[in-house]
């Protein structure tokens, strides 16, 4: 589980949010609402040990994240809303690249089917820097079909510059990580079509 009690955020010399909670267990979808600026993407770096907060606790399996760092990481799988993508290299050669970095020992051939699976079948050896947005957006998804074994998924605007199908397909993806046990925690401007809508975080009900 993941617990978040009396957190408060500064940016500079302006505290975003104070005294949020929120609590996640195995199985639930979390979105993360809010204004443009509120402090979502904040709340999520803070979250996942990326940030630190001016206050407050954040304890996965009842431990501080900052304790217990190494084994938090292991299961936990972050993507930030820009897809972070090495222009020289195919999609085959970044997303093998992103699961080396993140410790994970995956065949390429296990990296070509998460590819594939998530639409890039024809764009597998293209380098990045030609690939359309929401081509670039679907590289960095492609992880979650590598992710199962990490239990939170923390999402920053995975929709964005997805076409109607890749946005059902990915609300699927997410929906059967929370059916397996796992834990999902995102940022979304827009309306995903999830069979359940899910529990909602207002941080603008936090705001200073
Ligand atoms: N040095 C600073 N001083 C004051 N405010 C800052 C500083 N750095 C960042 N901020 C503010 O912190 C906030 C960071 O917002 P964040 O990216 O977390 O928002 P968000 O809710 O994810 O927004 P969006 O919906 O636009 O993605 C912004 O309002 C920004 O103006």
């Amino acid at each position: 589980m993941l617990e978040v009690e009396h957190l408060a955020c500064l940016k500079g010399d302006r505290l975003l949010f104070r005294d949020l909670a929120l609590r996640l267990q195995a199985g639930e979808l979390l979105r993360v609402a809010g204004a443009n600026g509120v402090g979502k993407t904040s709340l999520l770096r803070l979250v996942t040990g990326l940030a630190l907060p001016e206050a407050g606790d954040i304890r996965w399996s009842a431990r501080c994240i900052r304790r217990e760092r190494e084994a938090f990481h292991r299961e936990l799988l972050y993507l930030g809303h820009a897809p972070a993508i090495n222009d020289l290299l195919s999609p085959l050669e970044n997303l093998r690249f992103a699961c080396a970095a993140a410790g994970d020992e995956l065949s390429a051939a296990a990296c070509v089917q998460a590819l594939e699976r998530i639409g890039l079948a024809d764009q597998l050896d293209l380098p990045a820097r030609v690939l359309s947005q929401g081509q670039r957006r679907r590289v960095g998804l492609a992880r979650l079909f590598l992710s199962a074994r990490r239990k939170l998924w923390v999402l920053d605007e995975p929709f964005t510059a997805l076409d109607v199908k890749a946005v059902a397909d990915l609300a699927q993806a997410l929906t059967e990580h929370c059916a397996a046990g796992g834990m999902v925690m995102l940022t979304t401007h827009q309306d995903a079509p999830f069979a359940v809508p899910p529990r909602v975080l207002d941080v603008g009900a936090y705001a200073c």
